[in-house]
């Protein structure tokens, strides 16, 4: 297969749609990595949107398709039915689908099937992929969230989801300054959004560490403690390590935990980039005994259904099967993190969920489970945080539709808790 990007896009969504695999577990192996960084970059760009516009592509290619063909002649009929229908050169788009089935041993026999119908994709394509419906969610998830948060907000949070995520980043100080430098926009929180950023590591600041990437919401559950320096701080869940280099940055003295030591990789080259330090410990976390300290976060393992904006590839991997496993673990880490805090120490929970069995109704059962235990309300009166975030219990709820016209945000919920 030639290492183009459009090849490595379809190794990509080859992985994703045939093996179930998440394109977070790809991007680091062998076949990805040998493709220069900016080809590799336009792989992944090519393969989210391909992902985000499955449902799109799947309908305007249907009525050109006498035969459903094998799952790799789908894919790059999707993929190219995704460039085509945005505004991709025809002649570069069909060529290469074209060539890239020929040479394959199992697919050759497409290659006019694929060449007649993009050419029809190029032509009706685009009209009729602007009439097409935003693609929905899988049933799966699609069902309990309209019951937590009505249908409307869910086709908003749709349209949020297709339109796909910009880039943000926490930086250590003069968050105005890069915003300009970087040509981004400063967000009312104090994180700093690229629209259109290309590749990360080629971007100014990047090699020195001034900044990393994290989602504007992502940002907040760490600036709900306030002033950190001095505190002694676990972070129980750390990798890739997005909370321990904000708490670090704050000065805090903190130690960096995470039960996968691959994980726990980024940790390091995340601190050695940004020049902070952290203890980091592979440990499971429910066998931690360290402390006590002043506070522990807790950014518990999850379904990732906030994240869908920028990963368009989890509804469609998972089933949501191993949700319950994720609640009884969730529920066991908080339990646990309470023994290792100091008297009138402070656990941050937060999930990057937008189902309520993993943040609202968690913080419901911890606060009947432990006597005394309480929610504290004024922790994220922030800058830039609207009131209509705030959750019933004093946490927060933040849903990816929020901020939609800037690009919305990360689903999020948080809660600060304190005994006594
Ligand atoms: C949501 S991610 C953490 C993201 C991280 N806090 C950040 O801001 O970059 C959840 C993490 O929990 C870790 N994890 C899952 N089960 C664990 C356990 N029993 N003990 C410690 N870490 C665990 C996973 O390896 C994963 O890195």
């Amino acid at each position: 297969m030639a290492a183009t990007a459009r090849a490595g896009a379809l190794w990509l969504l080859g992985q994703v749609l045939a093996e179930g695999r998440l394109l977070s577990e790809l991007t680091g192996t062998a076949q990805h990595l040998r493709l220069d960084p900016a080809e590799r970059a336009r792989a992944q760009r090519l393969a989210l949107e391909t992902l985000r516009g499955l449902e799109k592509a799947d309908r305007v290619v249907k009525p050109y398709l006498r035969k459903m063909p094998p799952l790799a002649v789908r894919n790059v009929l999707r993929l190219a039915t995704v460039e085509l229908c945005q505004g991709g050169d025809a002649h570069g788009v069909v060529n290469e689908a074209v060539a890239h089935v020929r040479r394959g041993k199992r697919t050759a026999a497409y290659g006019g099937m694929v060449n007649a119908v993009l050419r029809k994709v190029a032509l009706e394509g685009p009209a009729k992929w602007a009439e097409l419906r935003v693609p929905h969610l899988p049933k799966w998830l699609r069902q309990p969230l309209a019951e937590a948060w009505g249908g409307a907000t869910v086709a908003a949070m749709e349209a949020v989801h297709f339109a796909g995520a910009p880039l943000d980043l926490t930086v250590k100080s003069d968050a105005r300054e890069w915003a300009a430098r970087l040509g981004g926009a400063l967000l009312p929180t104090g994180s700093v959004r690229l629209t259109a950023p290309g590749q990360v590591s080629a971007l100014p600041g990047f090699e020195r560490g001034d900044w990393w990437v994290q989602d504007a919401a992502a940002a907040l559950p760490v600036r709900g403690l306030g002033e950190v320096a001095g505190l002694s701080v676990l972070d129980m869940c750390a990798a890739p390590g997005g909370k321990t280099l904000q708490l670090a940055a704050g000065g805090a003295d903190v130690t960096a935990l995470d039960i996968s030591e691959g994980r726990l990789a980024r940790v390091h080259e995340n601190l050695a980039r940004t020049g902070l330090s952290a203890a980091v410990v592979t440990a499971d976390a429910l066998a931690f005994a360290g402390g006590p300290f002043d506070a522990v976060v807790l950014d518990a393992p999850c379904s990732a259904t906030g994240t869908i904006r920028r990963h368009p590839d989890l509804p469609l991997v998972q089933r949501g099967e191993a949700i319950g496993g994720l609640i009884e673990l969730q529920a066991a880490l908080l339990d646990h993190a309470l023994t290792l805090l100091k008297p009138g120490g402070r656990l941050l929970y937060c999930t990057c969920s937008l189902l309520p069995d993993e943040g609202e109704c968690q913080i419901e059962a911890a606060l009947a489970r432990h006597e005394g235990l309480r929610v504290m309300p004024g922790a994220f009166d922030l800058p830039g945080v609207a009131p209509d975030w705030r959750s019933d219990d004093g946490g927060l709820r933040l849903r990816p539709d929020y901020w939609a016209e800037r690009g919305g945000m990360d689903g999020f919920y948080m809660a600060c808790l304190t005994r006594g």
